[in-house]
């Protein structure tokens, strides 16, 4: 999308909800659940945006939800868009600039991601410590918009440092196992080979999903500082001698919700009042 298109999706979201939010948060595959914890919300499903895209995978409700949670005014992602459903980077990635646009400062970003580390175990939370994007493409090529960001952007601590150690210490007081990690960006939507998963291994990867990367760089692009959390929701093809299913994905994000929704919520919290 380009820049009018993003200010034009932007002042239709503001026509709605007046205020200014400064945390955005993306919600992955079975998570969603946290954007109905946000209060008195307005909810604004992606079909009456312009120039947004519509959210087409099971788990994904397809709405914007705005409003308050834990005193902080956050814009929530309930269902996100990714490359594998045939949309471009560029429209994948357009509700992280309008978020931008509205004023958020701090983006959350979590997903359900298949566990390659080992020591993992399905129903984990993993902080994502870095990315490796295996896309074989990046939503910044093309022209480069100066009034967004630099033309080459620095990706060295895409992960804001701060914010993961806030993360693991509230992990510890509330006493909820947080593993920590790579997390590597395919396109999918095929899930991986088991040769695939013992390659990605051998490049540092600790787990694998099909969104998150393209989200990340232009939030970095725009200057957001970034949190990423995965639910690791099955250990990746060939570590357990099963198939994978994306039934499974949405059963385990359905068992991990308790804990996911306490440790963001905390997060939330802490943004909150240290801002
Ligand atoms: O949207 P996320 O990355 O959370 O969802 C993952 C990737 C695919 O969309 C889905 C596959 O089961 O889970
Ligand atoms: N690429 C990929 N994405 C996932 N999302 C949830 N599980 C997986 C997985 O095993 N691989």
């Amino acid at each position: 999308m380009n820049y009018d298109a993003i200010k034009e999706a932007a002042s239709y979201v503001k026509s709605k909800y007046e205020d200014t939010p400064k945390i955005g948060l993306i919600l992955g595959s079975g998570l969603g659940v946290l954007a109905d914890e946000i209060e008195n919300p307005v909810k604004i499903p992606y079909n009456e945006i312009p120039n947004f895209p519509v959210s087409t995978v099971e788990g994904h409700a397809g709405q914007l939800v705005i409003g308050t949670l834990k005193e902080a005014k956050v814009i929530a992602m309930q269902g996100r868009f990714h490359f594998y459903e045939g949309y471009s980077l560029d429209k994948v990635t357009a509700p992280v600039r309008v978020m931008k646009e509205l004023g958020v400062e701090t983006l959350i970003v979590t997903n359900a991601a298949g566990g390659i580390n080992e020591s993992f175990e399905a129903g984990d939370l993993m902080l994502i410590t870095d990315h490796i994007n295996n896309m074989g493409t990046n939503p910044l090529i093309g022209p480069n918009n100066a009034n967004i960001g630099v033309r080459f952007p620095d990706m060295s601590e895409s992960y804001n440092r701060k914010l993961r150690d806030m993360a693991k210490n509230i992990a510890n007081e509330l006493n909820i196992k947080l593993q920590e990690g790579v997390y590597v960006g395919n396109t999918g939507p095929s899930y991986e080979t088991p040769a695939e998963v013992r390659a990605l291994r051998t490049l540092g990867g600790d787990a694998v999903g099909m969104s998150t990367v393209p989200e990340v760089i232009i939030a970095r692009h725009a200057g957001l500082n970034v949190l990423g959390i995965s639910c690791i929701s099955n250990m990746a093809a060939g570590i357990l001698d099963q198939p994978l299913s994306h039934d499974e994905v949405i059963e385990t994000t359905d068992k991990v919700r308790v804990n996911f929704l306490k440790l963001v919520k905390s997060i939330v919290e802490k943004i909150q009042s240290s801002n």
